[in-house]
Parts: structure tokens; sequence; C-alpha cells
């Protein structure tokens, strides 16, 4: 799959969103899109799914089967998950839905309407309708798919990420929280002033390195967003130390 020059904004005299973005995407690539909010991250994946028509520019070899998972769900609908998923089986053409639901947990939930879901449970809803189908020659999209997803399906959702890239599909998630650490042979990407950057060509390609910061607790969080924001991994844990004077100190602890 190609992206030549591919440039968009919403309307005409609009700001740009996106300006010039070349990019070559392989079967069996799992691509992490990260950047700051509002950056264009979902502007992103809604052109890559074809969601949204570039306004200049051009995406070319993209696999006739795509299935893309938005944000946000949109749970106020009529159904039952399993009558909403059925249908969406039945519009694909896909006979059966796989296993999907029962590996992220919502199989006890399929019988409930769509409206009466939790916010977690209908994004589970969301991913499943995109995973619908055959790993293989498929192209996944997904926006943000962790947040809000209890533990066990975080985990579970990194290993089927990996499973579809391994089957040959390109899987492209933006992501914030890192939960795609474990999905070792990913590209990242960063996404900021309407260019789009290859950060990190993963582990297999790249030497990682560590480099400690110590930062006063209050400032952690915002510090870890902001790293993960620019696609590094980030743990955080509780120094050894106080003040980064010590840390730096010959007689100090050590973090
Ligand atoms: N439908 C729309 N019409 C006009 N402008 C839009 C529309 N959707 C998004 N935008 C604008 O495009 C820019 C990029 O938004 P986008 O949702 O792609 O960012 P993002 O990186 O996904 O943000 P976040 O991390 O908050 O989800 C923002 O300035 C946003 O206001």
């Amino acid at each position: 799959m190609r992206l030549s020059t591919v440039s968009f904004r919403y309307t005409r005299r609009g700001p740009w969103i996106l300006r010039d973005v070349d990019l070559d995407v392989q079967p069996g690539e799992v691509l992490e899109v990260t950047g700051r909010n509002g950056a264009g991250k979902s502007t992103f994946l809604r052109l890559l799914a074809g969601a949204l028509r570039p306004t200049g520019g051009s995406i070319t070899g993209r696999p006739a089967r795509v299935g893309y998972a938005p944000e946000t769900f949109p749970a106020g609908q009529p159904f039952t998950a399993a009558a909403y998923l059925a249908a969406m089986a039945r519009v694909r053409r896909v006979a059966g839905q796989g296993d999907w639901a029962d590996r992220l947990g919502l199989t006890p939930l399929l019988d409930r309407p769509l409206d009466e879901l939790s916010k977690g449970s209908a994004h589970k809803v969301g991913l499943v309708q995109a995973l619908l189908g055959p790993p293989e020659d498929r192209l996944l999209i997904l926006d943000e798919p962790f947040a809000g997803l209890d533990e066990r399906a975080r985990g579970e959702l990194a290993v089927i990420v990996a499973e579809v890239a391994a089957a040959g599909g390109i899987v492209v998630v933006s992501d914030h929280q890192g939960d795609l650490r474990e999905v070792t042979a990913r590209r990242t990407l960063t996404v900021a002033d309407t260019t789009v950057t290859v950060v990190a060509a993963g582990p297999a390609d790249e030497p990682l390195t560590v480099v400690e910061v110590v930062a006063a607790a209050t400032a952690a969080a915002e510090l870890a967003a902001r790293l993960r924001a620019d696609g590094h991994q980030v743990r955080v844990r509780p120094a050894a130390v106080t003040t980064p004077e010590a840390a730096g100190s010959k007689e100090g602890p050590r973090v």
C-alpha cells in the first residue's frame, strides 16, 4: 500500500491537517501511530481506511478487505450486540464471526442491547466488527483501541494485532499508552505539524537505548504522556532519590 504526496483538509479554506505525506506499507506490518491530541492521528487513520478521500495525492494498493474501528463506537443503535455483529458479518460476506468476541471477553454480553452496554464493552463490539473475517490479506485500522479496555482485553488485543500481521495483514493502530510494546516488529510513526514521520522501525531494525529521567512525582504523568506521544516506550517507577541533583551526585543513591 502506498501513500503518494497525500494532503488533507476538512474544508476548502480550512487548515491543512496533513501535507505531502509519502509512505510505503508492506503486508505483515504493524504501524503504531502516535502524536499529541489534535495532531491528526484519527484523520490519518480515516484516510488509510478510505473513510476520507485525500484532498491531494493518492493512496494506492489498499487491501480489498478493510476493518476499521473508530475511536468511539456509535452505540446508540437499536440492536443487540449479537444482531449487530451478525448484520456486519452479512454485509462483509464473512462466514461466521470467529472467536474474536470470546477472546475479548464480550461473549456474556452479546445478547444485550448496544445502548445498554458500558463504554468499554461497546468499544469491544466496535473492535470485533473490525476484526470480522480472516486475518490474511487485510487492512485492520484501530483508532485508540486500548483506551478503556480492561487489562485482560488489552493484553489479548496486542496478541491479536501481532497475529493479524503474522498472517500477512497490515495493522495500523493509534496508541497513546504504549500498549503495543510487546509487538516487537512494529514501525512507530508520529503525526505532528501536518507531517507523518517514522520515529522507530522496531527493535529488529534499530537498537534501543534506555534513557533514565528523574522528575517530580507530580509531573510524571504529563511527562510520560508527552514522551509516549513522541513514540517512546515509557515506564514510570518511584525513584530511589528525591531530587535530580541527588541523582547526579557521586555519593547519593543511584536510580
Ligand atoms: N470532521 C472534522 N471537521 C473539521 N475539522 C476536524 C474534523 N475532525 C477533526 N478535525 C480537526 O482536525 C485536527 C486533527 O484532528 P484528529 O481527530 O485527526 O486528531 P487526533 O490526533 O486524532 O487527536 P486526539 O489524540 O485528540 O484523538 C484537529 O484540529 C481537529 O479539530
